[in-house]
């Protein structure tokens, strides 16, 4: 079985899409989404297991391992809901995967890939682990907790911290490994749910975790700005506590809610479950009634996962009929006076009753209610926003935005979408979503104007034969640049004596092959990032691809990378074994490497033309020419119709001063004339002028021939397709309608999606950080190939880059304003441009950045550098020593001052120190002071007795152990 999406598998076995994900969550299988892959073999356990599953629950067996996600799932099943609330005696297993601080040990269920790093969300085993969540189906699961506390730490191992409960029945002693092994990148201490904890819903306090004054403290990791005790209790954690319906818990605090439980659930960060649990979402959905009603135990497990609470399908259900019964969580108290809360505000409007009569009628999908498709068509444009969806399928996009929250995605309702997360949720909605490419759209777009782009008009006897158009590749410094020149020379010299080419991005060469004149287009931007950037806009300007290798280097990395564009690309190439001439040479050898890449030497029975030359000495130049057409004439049909309009493709366009925006188009079909009202991309305009690769002006320009033209209206970019029209005014509008077509595509391709996991690993890491750039270059090729390398730049997840102007021409004083007008400012690259004065004056004035550049590769590597720069440095924790109290003197001035012995290391007055009792870590503080009998001293070694004072802390007892460390800055690789 191949690779299937996990909304699809479901749909498959008849399950919701968050069953599924939670239940290969329990496996152990870390899926990050509805839309991720699964291999074929967790699809086999998978399906096993969920057959299984369906299996026990008719013949009564009891499946206790998914048993509590099942009793949070949306779908009220009474038949499985009764299953988990039996609190699981046997639980400790899992237990004991949720209680392994994740950063210490991975636990038993291995969580694959880089997101289970951090480790704090809930694996299979934390989600199973504490008895509460099993019994969470009905809201009684928090009492059963209560009751038998003792079965929710079973194992009470140093990752354990956060569970001060587990103190007084931990055998740990202060000599066992410290529990927060990595207390800046994973708040372990913070319990269960460990690391995300602290952004995440943290547990209220239960009579398991209420704090007695001096008891140990959950968590108290200093550089978790959202941990400790007081956290729990941030008003953006509303949720943290039995809602509406749940027995409100001795000591806690309950958190003002932001809006009323029938709100729908805004995508607060703070709130948001690092998985998007169905439980979570569909009780959040289903109305705050619903919510309460599931009564949360209170146990660990809420640490981040949070989402068992109110998870119970009988919450669900006694919220009333979903986002209705949300809404009376807001009137609820009204409704209990016999009034409806939105009475205070008059009558409903017919529409509005309309409305809540329709949302009543329709299914429940992830907790809103929401009429869903009869798998209709519903054609979007790519990049589409919730909005633009909902507009088609009559919804309200906040319930879209919800939808998809559920399904573990936050994006706005006015954000770009992507085509794959538009699918799932039409398919969640049970529309068929068909996300309109912008090829599509472009044919569409010219299918309405009625002109067609791509195809030779007429039959079989209208097409000749045109010359076929070459791009030449290779590996840096192999040769390309002089190959091209040498040959463009050789044909020139040959051909008119002291005739000088002009360099328009393409030129033409005539050569004798049996015979017979030939001709054949040379595209001169040499390299393949051009021509991918080309392919990439869906532009195939080139029939052949010539590879040039050095004899005497052999092949290179980017020798294979243009072998692997050329081969994407279908197209067929021509080696040129380079530098013959060299010493050092040996084409045989290049043979040979190539051979291992599948390029099969003609003389060795395959179907590839090697041909050794020298650029320099013009060895093997005809040779080459020559197989260039026998290559042509073996593997393509080329031919075109040269009567038609013509049609074919910016090669490269740049904005002269004198002449305006000028473009190389190359003609593939038709034939371009002077006068010709023509559209190239999102520019458009009337031939003005043409001029041949000789500078020679012409009035037509049959197929294959490349062309300057003169007189369209702004630059085109390289790859932009270019037709003629019937007049400038249809010219005009296709301009205009595939301009606003790119913006949203632009878009969308920059509004980065950002899943719930994402977004809180960033949050917790501090501001995302971001380059925003203007790129500038002398030519729309330039500036394309710079763009889609400077995109290729992966640095880290915490820093990203972002394009927010590109253009041709001189680097103007708009260009700067906009620069400094970005927060902060966007660094301006100039590629082979330079700034005009003003701009260069503001420049200053504004202060902005601007970096020029003439070779391509110089720029990625100052920008590359310039994003590690950004990265926030990693700090390690190195401990100095440790000290274990032996005395207490009470001191009115000074408070507790501990009598200690160093036992190991140092102490160092100020230095960072955590407070141990039991192995558990009570206090994060710092020595405040240190003294040798009564002197006051910086630093007391192994073996001394000192006296000490810390920080904020006071409450010290003897047989306590001071712990001081020092965070060191590590480099990054
Ligand atoms: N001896 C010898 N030197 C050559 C030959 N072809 C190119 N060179 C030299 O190799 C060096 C690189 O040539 P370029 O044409 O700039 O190579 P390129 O592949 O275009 O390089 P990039 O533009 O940097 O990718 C130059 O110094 C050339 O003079 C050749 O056939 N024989």
């Amino acid at each position: 079985m191949a690779k299937v999406r996990v909304y699809e598998l479901a749909k498959e076995l008849g399950l919701e899409s968050k069953e599924l994900l939670s239940t290969l969550n329990e496996m152990g299988e870390f899926v990050r989404s509805a839309s991720s892959t699964i291999e074929a073999p967790v699809v086999r356990r998978v399906t096993e297991k969920v057959k299984g599953v369906h299996k026990d629950a008719k013949s009564g067996a009891v499946d206790h391992a998914p048993a509590p996600k099942k009793s949070g799932a949306p779908a009220p099943k009474p038949k499985t809901s009764a299953t988990p609330q039996t609190p699981q005696p046997d639980a400790p297993q899992a237990a004991a995967g949720a209680k392994v601080g994740p950063r210490a040990t991975p636990g038993p269920h291995p969580v694959p890939g880089p997101r289970a790093v951090p480790g704090p969300r809930p694996t299979p085993g934390q989600h199973a682990a504490p008895g509460p969540r099993q019994s969470n189906g009905n809201g009684q699961g928090g009492q059963a907790s209560q009751s038998k506390p003792a079965q929710q730490r079973p194992h009470p191992k140093p990752g354990v911290s956060s569970q001060p409960q587990s103190r007084p029945a931990s055998p740990q002693s202060q000599g066992g490994p410290r529990p927060t092994p990595g207390p800046r990148r994973t708040p372990a201490p913070g319990g269960t749910g460990s690391g995300k904890a602290a952004s995440g819903p943290r547990p209220g306090p239960t009579p398991a975790n209420v704090r007695r004054p001096g008891a140990p403290r959950p968590g108290n990791n200093p550089f978790s700005s959202s941990q400790g005790m007081g956290q729990a209790r941030r008003p953006s954690q509303p949720r943290t506590g039995s809602r509406d319906g749940g027995a409100p818990r001795s000591g806690e605090g309950r958190p003002p809610r932001p809006g009323g439980g029938d709100r729908m659930p805004r995508p607060n960060p703070a709130m948001m479950p690092k998985h998007a649990n169905p439980s979570l979402g569909t009780q959040q959905g289903a109305g705050g009634g619903g919510g309460g009603r599931g009564g949360r135990p209170g146990g660990p497990s809420r640490g981040r996962g949070g989402p068992s609470m109110g998870g119970a399908p009988g919450g669900g259900m006694a919220g009333g009929p979903g986002g209705r019964g949300g809404r009376g969580g807001r009137g609820g108290t009204q409704g209990a006076f016999g009034r409806a809360g939105s009475n205070r505000r008059g009558r409903k409007s017919k529409k509005q009753r309309r409305q809540e009569f329709d949302e009543m009628q329709a299914p429940s999908i992830g907790g809103v209610r929401i009429r869903g498709g009869d798998g209709q068509i519903v054609r979007l444009r790519r990049g589409s926003s919730l909005t633009d969806l909902a507009e088609k399928i009559n919804a309200e996009p906040a319930q879209l935005v919800q939808v998809l929250f559920n399904l573990g995605e936050m994006i706005t309702a006015t954000q770009s979408v992507p085509d794959e997360t538009l699918e799932i949720l039409g398919a969640e909605l049970n529309y068929k979503i068909q996300v309109v490419s912008p090829e599509d759209e472009d044919r569409e777009l010219l299918e309405s104007f009625d002109l067609e782009f791509g195809e030779n008009e007429g039959g079989e006897h209208d097409l000749e034969a045109r010359p076929p158009v070459v791009t030449v590749m290779g590996h840096v410094d192999h040769g390309k640049t002089k190959l091209l020149d040498a040959l463009r020379d050789t044909n020139v010299q040959g051909k008119e004596a002291g005739g000088i080419t002009q360099s328009i991005g393409a030129y033409q060469i005539e050569t004798e092959v049996d015979g017979e004149e030939r001709a054949i287009t040379f595209i001169d931007t040499p390299g393949h990032e051009a021509f991918t950037a080309m392919r990439a806009r869906g532009a195939k300007s080139t029939d052949i691809a010539v590879l040039v290798v050095a004899a005497d280097d052999g092949v290179m990395p980017q020798t294979i990378e243009a072998l692997n564009h050329a081969t994407a690309a279908d197209v067929p190439i021509v080696v040129a074994v380079n530098k013959i001439d060299k010493p050092g040479a040996d084409p045989a050898k290049v043979r040979g490497q190539l051979m291992e890449f599948g390029l099969v030497p003609e003389e060795y029975g395959g179907q590839t033309m090697f041909v050794d030359v020298s650029a320099v000495t013009r060895v093997g130049l005809d040779n080459l020419l020559e197989a260039i057409i026998l290559t042509a004439d073996a593997a393509l049909d080329l031919r075109a119709n040269p009567t038609m309009d013509a049609q074919g493709v910016a090669i490269e366009a740049h904005l002269d001063q004198g002449r305006g925006p000028v473009a190389t188009v190359l003609i593939q079909r038709g034939t371009l004339h002077r006068g010709d009202s023509i559209v190239a991309g999102a520019a458009h305009g009337r031939v003005r002028a043409m001029i041949n690769d000789r500078g020679d002006t012409i009035d037509e320009a049959p197929p294959s021939m490349p062309v300057q033209v003169l007189g369209l209206t702004s630059v085109p970019g390289a790859g932009d397709n270019f037709l003629v029209v019937e007049d400038d005014r249809m010219a005009r509008q296709i301009a205009a309608k595939r301009d606003a077509n790119r913006r949203a595509a632009l878009q969308a391709q920059s509004s980065r999606r950002k899943t719930l996991e994402e977004l809180f690993e960033q949050l917790e890491k501090g501001e995302t950080s971001e380059l925003t750039l203007i790129l500038k270059g002398d030519g729309a090729g330039s500036v394309e190939a710079l763009e889609d390398a400077l995109s290729k730049i992966e640095v880290s997840d915490e820093v990203g880059l972002r394009v927010i102007d590109r253009g041709v021409g001189a680097i103007t004083e708009t260009n700067v304003s906009l620069a400094a007008a970005s927060t902060p400012h966007a660094v301006i690259i100039g590629f082979n441009v330079r700034p005009t004065v003003q701009a260069a004056r503001l420049a200053d004035q504004e202060n902005v950045d601007i970096r020029y550049y003439s070779v391509i590769y110089d720029a990625i590597d100052e920008i590359e550098a310039a994003l590690k720069g950004m990265l926030k440095p990693i700090y390690e924790e190195k401990t100095q020593g440790t000290a274990e109290i032996r005395e207490i003197f009470r001191s009115s001035k000074f408070g507790n001052i501990a009598g200690c012995m160093v036992t190991d290391g140092h102490i160092r007055r100020n230095a960072k120190a955590r407070l141990l009792r039991d192995g558990v870590v009570v206090a994060e503080t710092s020595i405040a002071s240190l003294r040798r009998e009564k002197d006051d001293v910086t630093e007391v070694r192994e073996g001394f007795e000192c006296g000490l004072t810390l920080a904020n802390y006071s409450d010290i007892q003897i047989g306590d152990v001071i712990e001081t460390y020092e965070m060191i800055e590590k480099a990054r690789d």
